[in-house]
């Protein structure tokens, strides 16, 4: 067996288990409300169900209310055109069904149940659906072929009062559209002027070439081909839908056919366009080959035969992946949430912008590292979002509900910003908890300098920064390297324009640098060499000198080497004035909400009154994130039952801050269960001044806080933000080597909030 062959199989292979362990299938169903206790028994199924029964037999709406109808779809196909496959039945295409009901979930939060029906007959099966209407909030009809789709859909949306939307025709349609429109863009083509020519006459080709009519292509400039060949005036075997396109013309076969033509979009089958086709094509050509599993010309024949062609496939291991799965996610999200009776032109048209779009401005930080490697600006490479495109969620979702509301298909209309944000709160876990942050950061103009700006994690974060925040970035770092990793993430970063550079190599500023690093330490055992080679080797100095001197409000550093190393040089140069680190505070995001952290990082042993200080500062941070703050101060001793060093700095920590009554609740000492339960405090130590639950776990040493935090973060798969350096009056702040770009991101954002707003 060659190596192709035997990578094939073993290809094969690693599909098949995928889809047979650890359990067969790809979808399970899970409750969403408990079902411990007789109580929850009851009030579940009977008696207590009835009542929910009782409201929507007298209200029907109200079945979104109090069922899962409002955000269930039905992936409905009944196997007759499955992929490229073609009729296997309704049995086999469940693997696909399966697989589009994961997506939805997955990409866009909406449950499915994936429903496979025996049924060839059209108008029968979309009686079958229609009887359904109750079950679900919007029908996603699939992999049904034509002209049979066309009949099923056109009676399900005449006879439902919910969206129908078949995916192969309009989710189709819509992402060739974005990506045909992005594509006439580089190649310098008018939609008005091209000539198209379309293989596969069946539900995605309708519908792709009836877009692109919408969007301005002449009809008398497509042909269209099927399995007999091209669709021409002369033929007696059309379907009401073929006929649309037929052409009074003498061309016949698919070579006559492509001569000169501008775009291919293949919607038909295997291999069915060869490098000798392509090669007839005009200049640029743009070659969408979107038939699955496997494209009508793989792109390597494809570019072969033309250099500059500009491709397109349905895979996702090549660039360019037009499929639908680009659409149907989104595009059903917005139309639920806005209660849409149907998915419409408006709709459509704007999910075809909103896609397009997005591909032209740059890519997000979570997928510039979901993506690592590869060149995501807009170009031959990238006509079209990738499907992990975290923007995709918001805004196309967004701009689907606002068609609707525009065109008065919604019945429950919304406030499009309040739901963008919700939607980036989904994708974006941190999104919802540090929006109080961002707002404050926003126009500020602080210079916030990044000790470690040859790190393409700074980077993306610098692009994002400039984009979210008003803040002004400083970058320390070799000019060609910083380039050429901007080049390398494909940024639209330029120095000196969008960023300050500081060369720590040669910097004329390097004499006021490290005068000002000797002057601040020559009592401290720091020779004027010493001093210069500081200056020299280390950003982080750097970076403290220059907001010492004015040159910058706030740095970040800490992307590699330890925390302490970073601290020591934080200490020596913005340690004065009132100013020294209070401790460090872990914000992690859990499913279950937010919870902080500290000391992680500063106080390794601290004393009684440096925990007291760290948990004054630790509520005043929380405050800005708008939450109101409740301590707990937690240790292995619990309520003075043990007299040991934890013990005995938790009780003098509580001791201070009774005497300065701060302001905001806390108590201690106790085990983090007890933080985290009231039940289980009140049952150890009833009357305590905590109420609820704790949303600060303070330690009495940063291996416990570093332990909790790492707990959280690993085993509760909480995202972090953090840790914020307390008490140096948001002038530093030191991340850790495991940070990503959003973590980076979002420090900069606590960076760039104003010292009014810091408190
Ligand atoms: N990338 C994506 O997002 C999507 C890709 N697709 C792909 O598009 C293809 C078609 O899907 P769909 O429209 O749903 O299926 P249909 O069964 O509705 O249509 C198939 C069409 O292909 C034509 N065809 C079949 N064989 C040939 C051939 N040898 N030469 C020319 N035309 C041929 C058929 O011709 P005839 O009318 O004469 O039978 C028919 O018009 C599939 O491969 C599917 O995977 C579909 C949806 C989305
Ligand atoms: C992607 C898809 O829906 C298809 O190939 O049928
Ligand atoms: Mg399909």
């Amino acid at each position: 067996m060659s190596l192709d062959e035997t990578r094939l199989v073993s290809d094969r292979q690693a599909a098949l288990d995928y889809h047979e362990f650890p359990r067969p299938g790809k979808l399970e169903i899970r409750a969403t409300k408990p079902m411990a206790t007789g109580r929850d028994l009851s009030r579940a199924y009977s008696p207590g169900v009835a009542e929910a029964c009782l409201e929507i037999a007298a209200t029907p709406a109200d079945a979104r209310r109090y069922t899962s109808k409002g955000n269930l779809v039905a992936v409905i196909s009944n196997g007759t055109a499955v992929l490229g496959l073609g009729n296997i039945g309704a049995q086999a295409s469940k693997p696909v069904m399966e697989g589009k009901a994961v997506l939805f979930k997955k990409f866009a939060g909406v449950d499915c149940f994936d429903i496979e029906v025996n049924e060839p007959d059209p108008e029968r099966l979309a009686d079958l659906i229609c009887r359904l209407e109750p079950t679900f909030g919007a029908i996603n009809l699939e992999d049904i072929k034509a002209p049979d789709c066309f009949t099923v859909e056109r009676i399900c949306r005449e006879r439902m009062g919910i969206p129908v939307f078949h995916d192969d025709q309009h989710g189709t349609a819509i992402v060739a559209a974005a990506a045909a429109t992005n594509a006439l863009r580089i190649a310098g083509k008018c939609i008005e002027d091209i000539r198209i020519v379309a293989l596969g006459a069946g539900a995605a080709g309708i519908a792709c070439l009836r877009m692109l009519m919408a969007m301005g292509a002449p009809r008398e400039h497509i042909l269209m081909l099927d399995s007999k060949g091209v669709v021409h005036a002369g033929r007696n075997d059309l379907t009401p839908e073929k006929r649309e396109f037929a052409q009074d013309t003498a061309l016949r076969t698919i070579e006559e056919a492509l001569d000169g033509a501008d775009l291919f979009l293949g919607v038909s089958g295997p291999g069915l366009l060869t490098g000798e086709m392509v090669a007839r094509m005009a200049d640029t050509p743009i070659v969408f080959a979107l038939a699955n599993p496997t494209p009508e010309i793989m792109p390597e024949e494809a570019r072969c035969a033309a250099p500059d062609a500009l491709i397109a496939t349905g895979r996702s291991d090549y660039p360019n992946q037009v499929n639908n799965v680009l659409c149907f996610p989104f595009i059903f999200r917005g139309a639920l949430d806005v209660g849409a009776t149907q998915i419409n032109e408006a709709m459509k048209l704007a999910c075809v912008e909103a896609i397009a779009g997005l591909a032209r401005v740059p890519a997000s930080a979570e997928l510039g590292a979901a993506y690592q490697g590869e060149r995501l600006a807009f170009g031959p490479d990238y006509l079209i979002p990738k499907p992990f495109d975290p923007r995709l969620l918001p805004t196309v979702a967004v701009a689907v509900a606002r068609a609707a509301m525009e065109s008065g298909v919604a019945t429950r209309p919304l406030d499009l910003d309040a739901y963008r944000r919700g939607l980036e709160g989904q994708v974006y876990r941190s999104a919802l908890v540090m929006r109080p942050v961002f707002e404050a950061a926003r126009g500020t103009a602080r210079r916030i300098v990044f000790a470690e700006g040859e790190d393409p994690r700074v980077l993306r974060a610098v692009q994002a920064m400039i984009e979210e925040t008003g803040a002004r970035p400083i970058l320390i770092g070799r000019p060609e390297v910083v380039e050429t990793r901007i080049e390398r993430e494909a940024l639209p970063l330029r120095p000196g324009t969008d960023f300050e550079l500081v060369n720590p190599e040669s910097d004329a500023r390097f004499r006021d640098y490290w005068g000002s690093y000797f002057d601040l330490m020559r009592r401290k055992g720091v020779s004027p060499d010493l001093a210069k080679a500081t200056l020299r080797t280390n950003t982080t100095a750097i970076a403290a000198v220059m907001v010492h001197r004015g040159e910058a409000e706030s740095l970040i550093c800490g992307t590699v080497g330890q925390y302490l190393w970073h601290l020591r040089y934080l200490r020596e140069v913005l340690a004065r004035d009132g100013l020294h680190p209070a401790g460090a505070l872990s914000l992690v995001i859990l499913d279950k909400g937010p919870l902080f952290v500290a000391d992680t990082h500063v106080h390794t042993e601290p004393t009684g009154a440096q925990l007291a200080e760290t948990m004054i500062a630790a509520a005043r941070h929380v405050r800005r994130f708008g939450l109101i703050p409740k301590l707990a101060l937690c240790s292995g001793s619990q309520f003075g039952n043990l007299d040991s060093r934890s013990g005995r700095v938790a009780r003098e920590a509580l001791a201070i801050l009774d005497e300065v009554v701060p302001g905001f609740e806390y108590e201690g000492e106790m085990h983090t269960d007890a933080a985290l339960d009231p039940d289980l405090r009140e049952r150890l130590f009833p009357g305590g001044r905590l109420t609820g639950k704790a949303n600060v776990l303070v330690y009495t040493s940063t291996d416990a806080a570093g332990a909790a935090r790492n707990l959280l973060k690993s085993v509760g798969d909480g995202l972090e933000v953090g840790p914020i350096l307390m008490g140096m009056g948001n002038r530093a702040h030191i991340v850790t080597p495991s940070v990503t770009v959003r973590g980076l991101l979002n420090m900069a954002a606590l960076a760039a909030m104003p010292v009014s707003s810091y408190g």
